[in-house]
């Protein structure tokens, strides 16, 4: 059973474009809504690939309310908590040569107790979620409770590392996958995993990354500061995986013509967890679900069908010198 936590979800409106021109009145090509915010994704993805979670999530306001009824169609397992403000609309403009320009809206200002019951209805929600199959009821205790996302307004630095805490004395383990101030005070309350993309990563380590080299040693420097593991995500470059026993690198060729980006990084780490959330082969398959949602619209999570695990190429201590590139 893996619990998302998210504390600033969001209403993803996706509009396409040709060519995006400052200044002047556009006419749509298409445009999609999806249910957003990382963890959200992360239970998506779980769920379009038949595994236990349950999505903790803020509701309130229009979009909030359309969000739900998303996440009620695609039947992803929710735990709300009501918020005085409304969840955020965040849009996102996508070219036809696969530029995707997003905008996020900060999110509502939450307060205190709606802070408090946030991390409660993480934490406590599903100590034995039971499973139904036609023959039996599968006791599913947590495995692990991944915080996801920017927080927000309102909302202290401090709340992952108070979330990493109490999952550790609740007994699950976390992944926390976000940036700035939160990622970097998170470290010292030692999370299981840590899932920063190229940027994310040279931020907290405080470090221009260029080669492979650089990437390793700066998720090195997050495993020093508290991590217990850090998944890295590499955008063409597929992903690296540092953690005590050492590096990986695991990449796989697109299957189809890169059309978003948005949400890969949610779909890597959704597969990563449903791999058993360590080593060489959860890295096969994050890399595996990451490459398959690059190829999906908007933020369409990958289904068994899209996903090739045969596909993916996974090499202990990858060539220091490559060069990265941040761009698909
Ligand atoms: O503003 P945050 O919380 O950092 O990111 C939010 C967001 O960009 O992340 C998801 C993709 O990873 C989207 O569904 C959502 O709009």
């Amino acid at each position: 059973m893996i619990v998302t936590l998210t504390a600033n979800p969001s209403l993803d409106r996706t509009i396409e474009v040709d060519r995006l021109r400052r200044g002047e009145v556009q006419r749509a090509i298409g445009d999609r809504v999806d249910p957003g915010g990382k963890g959200v994704n992360v239970s998506r993805a779980l769920v379009a690939n038949g595994h236990a979670t349950r999505a903790v999530l803020i509701s309130g306001g229009h979009a909030g309310a359309e969000l739900l009824d998303l996440l009620a169609e695609a039947d992803v397992p929710i735990i709300e908590v009501p918020v005085s403000q409304g969840v955020r609309s965040n849009l996102t403009l996508a070219e036809a040569d696969g530029t995707v320009t997003k905008l996020n809206e900060s999110g509502p200002v939450l307060r205190a107790e709606e802070i408090e019951e946030l991390l409660d209805a993480a934490i406590s929600a599903p100590p034995n979620y039971a499973l139904q199959t036609p023959s039996s009821s599968i006791e599913r205790p947590t495995a692990w409770i991944a915080g996801c996302g920017s927080l927000p307004p309102g909302v202290g630095a401090s709340f992952y590392a108070e979330l990493v805490e109490r999952a550790r004395d609740a007994g699950a383990a976390t992944v926390i996958d976000t940036s700035g101030p939160a990622l970097e005070s998170c470290l010292a309350s030692r999370p299981d995993l840590v899932k920063p993309n190229l940027e994310e990563l040279a931020e907290a380590a405080r470090t221009p990354i260029t080669t492979m080299g650089d990437a390793v040693a700066a998720a090195q420097a997050l495993r020093a500061a508290g991590a217990g593991a850090v998944l890295a995500s590499l955008g063409a470059e597929g992903a690296i995986l540092v953690d005590a026993d050492g590096v990986w690198h695991a990449k796989a060729p697109l299957a189809g013509p890169l059309v978003s980006t948005v949400g890969a990084g949610d779909a890597a780490l959704a597969g990563f967890l449903a791999a058993g959330g360590r080593g060489p082969e959860a890295l096969a398959a994050a890399v595996a679900w990451g490459t398959a949602a690059v190829t999906l619209p908007g933020s369409i999570m990958p289904g068994p069908q899209d996903i090739d695990l045969d596909a993916v190429e996974v090499t202990r201590a990858p060539d220091a010198d490559r060069i990265l590139n941040p761009d698909r």
